[in-house]
């Protein structure tokens, strides 16, 4: 792909339907759940992306057979919480949720294992879901100090029992620790530290462990998870659903542009928590048709709105996008877990929305992002895939917007541009 693309601006509204392609975290949990479950599983409509290529190739690593019989269909041949790998060094680029769940699968092995990933990687927390792999009898650490990978395992099986893990920095730690309990030696309880950030995520994963068949406890207050030590998981057929966090882009190009975007293959009842992108849009004035298989966003006179989108923080760039054509400011709040993810999504977001021409002020937790004239920019992307995808949105109303290094979408969208020039064909 090119060092930079150039959004050519729409003529009118975009008026169309479109289904994007699979969850990366639902692919990702799936992979993970299929691979300690005895036998052979089937995934459908599963991404084929940076993030789930990384996961695939790792498990293959650890002797866990994947095969592709097309690029959406996945065959898992299960070793049901035995790790066939004795030795595996896995590079994981900058997929956190393969180096986050991984940590704690492979402390089910037995052997020595290395997790390593990009430069980003080796800044990016991890060292709360090393103590808590400890705590439950794990020997895990950081390579270096800091508590971020690489990280070094040297696996004798996990014998489970009770730990702490620190909710507040990635929901991803506890989601890692669920997925390798049932292959525990013993029942696992995880007590919850601080505030979870990104809740609707550790749903999605009780969910796909249920549809794997285990059963997670947890409290009314969801601060304490109880996994059964039932040795793996029961190998199934697996639909993944369409990418929400992917979708937000399309939605958002019905709200910036006054159309209408059909998203097939989600619904309110979606295991993402990111399909509640389309509340935000209404709160800033758009209209949502909410059917069983379809969520359709109308666009409207756009307003200023505060959120806290703390549950769908992957969103945020998206709604940043939207907020510039707003009257009025727009508030995020809840998001300081931002920070830590492909790159500092709140100061470097800020960054970027003022070079647009937006009065940004950022907050430790957020930002409040005041619409100004816009103006041309080429965008810096900081090989961060959403920023990429949201910034581009600018591009369909405001001329001379250029984004850098567009194919960093590959992480989880390699397709993206390819598909914005689809949506908006009509509309040029
Ligand atoms: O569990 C998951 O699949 C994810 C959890 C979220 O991360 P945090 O829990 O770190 O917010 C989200 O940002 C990420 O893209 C995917
Ligand atoms: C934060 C993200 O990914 P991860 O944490 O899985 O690397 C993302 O996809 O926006």
């Amino acid at each position: 792909m090119s060092e930079t693309i150039e959004i050519v601006p729409v003529k009118g509204p975009i008026h169309a339907s479109i289904r994007p392609p699979g969850s990366k975290s639902l692919t990702n949990r799936a992979l993970v759940c299929a691979a300690l479950a005895s036998g052979r599983s089937r995934l459908t409509g599963v991404l084929d992306s940076d993030d789930t290529r990384v996961m695939v190739e790792s498990l293959g690593r650890l002797g866990i057979r994947v095969s592709a019989t097309d690029p959406q269909t996945l065959v898992v041949e299960g070793v049901g919480g035995r790790l066939p790998a004795s030795q595996a060094d896995l590079f994981v680029g900058n997929s956190g949720t393969t180096i986050r769940f991984l940590t704690a699968l492979v402390t089910l092995g037995n052997g020595s294992f290395r997790l390593d990933g990009v430069p980003r990687m080796r800044e990016r927390p991890i060292g709360d879901l090393v103590e808590a792999l400890n705590a439950l009898g794990a020997h895990v650490r950081c390579e270096s100090a800091g508590g971020c990978p690489p990280v070094v395992v040297k696996a004798t099986g996990l014998p489970g029992g009770t730990a702490a893990v620190r909710g507040d920095i990635s929901s991803q730690f506890l989601s890692g620790l669920l997925m390798a309990a049932p292959a525990a030696a013993s029942d696992v309880e995880l007590l919850i530290d601080g505030e979870l950030v990104s809740k609707p995520y550790v749903a999605m994963t009780t969910r796909v462990m249920a549809d794997f068949g285990v059963q997670v406890e947890a409290n009314p207050t969801a601060s304490r998870f109880t996994v059964p030590a039932v040795g793996g998981y029961q190998p199934c057929d697996y639909a993944i659903e369409p990418d929400a966090s992917a979708a937000s882009y399309f939605w958002a190009a019905a709200a910036i542009t006054g159309g209408r975007v059909e998203v097939q293959g989600l619904s309110d009842r979606a295991l993402q928590g990111d399909v509640r992108f389309v509340d935000c849009l209404e709160a800033m004035g758009c209209t949502v048709e909410r059917g069983p298989d379809a969520l359709t966003v109308t666009g409207g006179t756009l307003r200023g709105a505060r959120l806290d989108m703390n549950a769908i923080s992957d969103t945020v760039q998206t709604l940043a996008a939207v907020a510039l054509f707003a009257e009025g400011p727009t508030e995020v709040t809840g998001v300081a877990h931002n920070r830590h993810k492909e790159t500092d999504r709140i100061g470097d977001l800020a960054t970027e929305l003022r070079r647009l021409g937006a009065e940004v002020e950022e907050r430790p937790d957020g930002m409040v992002i005041s619409p100004r004239s816009l103006r041309a920019a080429e965008i810096e992307t900081y090989d961060d895939h959403r920023m990429a995808m949201s910034l581009s949105l600018v591009g369909l109303r405001q001329p001379g917007v250029r984004i850098k290094n567009p194919g960093c979408t590959a992480k989880t969208y390699p397709e993206y541009f390819e598909d914005l020039a689809r949506l908006t064909a009509e509309a040029r």
